[in-house]
């Protein structure tokens, strides 16, 4: 472990006030002795540089899936007053609204026999994958402004899935504050041939099982049993959240001087919430996180008729158990010492884990808490847990948002043959399709760290505790 950081129980960490220059509050993360080896001393420089940001509350936090980020550690959760405090892109990503969804069918394993490798090519052909992926939608510019504002319900509004998706998705797939004109015309042009693609990289989707069921009444609540066939989607805002990223930071880092912010990092530009600067991101962010969830639900929707018509199930018999973002700002109302309080609580990396009772989760899960999506890797465990109190108490109702790289791409692709790789996760019968094997290389299970590892570490800490193991058998990646 790195020098200066002071353990403060089994699995959280302290890194003081004055572990680099300027700090207002203390920083704090979460990880086991096991994963300490993966802590990278930059990462928690940058966990300690955003602790010096104006109106930071509390803490700045890290998950244990942490490591290097733009500005941001990924994995980090800050909450900023709203008065005294800042809004950052950086603590929110490129990616906005990057999301995982997780949606059961009624199948078992035993019903893919023999249909697994077609399965995976049709999916492959239905969701268009990779860098410039287009979408086979026709969308107008006005059809984007309504995609901005209204997010998953714009899509099921014209066939793309059903009303019941979208009290299953956090913020019911749409936050409030959109402004359209927040969002540069080159952020457009890029969104509206995308809107129902996966892109490339870490985004996937991919078939699973239901092996290990942990906690069998909140797996039934959540509709969840052992052995059942699911999918989970992972994907974002696509080129339109990477261009407002873009834009805006461009702006803000203009605007630094004028609000006499002082950074550590140019990375961290930023701007009072309540300021011009501050509001365009926003509305401008909102505008990109409602794009990703319209797309999750059109990728949703184009799966659910490759499986309706493969196996001639239903496709009302699919069933989505919840979509969460792990790339967003939020104003959120949480306890700051005995009142409650708004605050901006940015995710950049990291997932909501609100508790049973927490406001804003749907009713049929509000006495067990908000499911939470963990994904793991191509080739490990992916994890269903439940939202927490303790999370409500310790960090902003957040928890992890994956298992976290700990190789870097250039590195990956030196030490990993794709092709060989394909062929090994076949032997454990899972079936990958991508455009290429050296795009996979990227991906493979060991650049990431051991997903069941650092989801121990979440549980053990209470910020989240596991429903639900899933493994893959069948992953199409960009
Ligand atoms: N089940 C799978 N999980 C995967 C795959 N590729 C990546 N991942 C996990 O997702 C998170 C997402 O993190 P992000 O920061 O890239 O959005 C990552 O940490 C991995 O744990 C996959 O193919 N299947
Ligand atoms: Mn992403
Ligand atoms: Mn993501």
């Amino acid at each position: 472990m790195l020098e200066g950081i002071n353990m403060i129980g089994d699995l959280e960490w302290e890194v003081p006030i004055g572990y680099v220059p300027d700090m207002r509050v203390p920083g704090r993360f979460f990880l086991s002795r096991a994963l300490a080896e993966t802590l990278e001393e930059g990462a928690v420089r940058q966990l300690a540089n955003v602790a010096t940001l104006p109106g930071i509350v509390k803490h700045s936090l890290a998950m244990p899936d942490i490591h290097w980020g733009y500005g941001f550690p990924i994995g980090g959760v800050a909450a900023f007053d709203m008065t005294e405090g800042v809004i950052s892109p950086g603590g929110v990503g490129f990616d906005i609204n990057c999301g995982v969804r997780l949606i059961a069918t009624p199948l078992t394993e035993a019903d893919l026999a023999g249909k697994k490798r077609e399965l995976i090519e049709r999916l492959f052909s239905a969701v268009p994958t990779g860098v410039g992926a287009k979408s086979a939608l026709r969308v107008s510019n006005k059809d984007l402004t309504a995609v901005m504002v209204d997010g998953a319900r714009w899509a099921v509004e014209r066939g793309f899935g059903t009303g019941a998706d979208l009290v299953r998705c956090e913020a019911e797939g749409a936050m409030p504050g959109a402004d359209p004109d927040a969002v540069s015309a080159k952020a457009r042009q890029r969104g509206v041939p995308q809107i129902g693609t996966l892109g490339a990289g870490n985004h996937f989707l991919e078939v699973q099982v239901a092996r290990e069921i942990v906690d069998p009444e909140a797996a039934k609540v959540f509709g969840i049993a052992e052995g059942q066939v699911c999918f989970m989607v992972h994907c974002g805002s696509r080129g339109l959240g990477h261009q407002v990223a873009t834009d805006h930071l461009r702006t803000l880092e203009s605007a630094l001087a004028g609000y006499r912010i002082h950074l550590p990092d140019r990375q961290l530009a930023c701007a009072p919430i309540d300021s011009p600067e501050g509001r365009a991101y926003y509305g401008g962010m909102v505008c990109a996180a409602n794009y990703a969830w319209a797309n999750r639900q059109v990728i949703m929707h184009e799966a659910k008729k490759v499986f309706a018509e493969l196996f001639g199930i239903d496709y009302d018999a699919m069933r989505l158990i919840y979509d969460v973002a792990h790339n967003v700002a939020k104003f959120e109302r949480h306890d700051v010492d005995g009142a409650s309080t708004e605050v901006c609580v940015h995710r950049k990396g990291a997932t909501r884990a609100f508790g049973p009772g927490a406001p804003g989760i749907p009713r049929e899960y509000a006495g067990v808490g908000q499911p939470v999506i963990i994904p793991g890797s191509m080739g490990t465990s992916s994890f269903l847990l439940h939202g927490t109190t303790t999370a409500m108490q310790k960090t902003w109702g957040s928890t992890c948002h994956g298992a976290g790289r700990v190789l870097s791409r250039s590195k990956a692709k030196k030490e990993v043959r794709g092709k060989e790789l394909r062929e090994h996760l076949a032997g454990e019968g899972i079936l990958v399709r991508a455009h290429s094997d050296s795009a996979l290389a990227e991906e493979a299970p060991e650049v990431y760290k051991p997903s069941r590892e650092v989801v121990r570490v979440v549980h053990e800490a209470g910020l989240s505790n596991i429903v639900v193991r899933l493994e893959p058998l069948g992953v199409i990646k960009g």
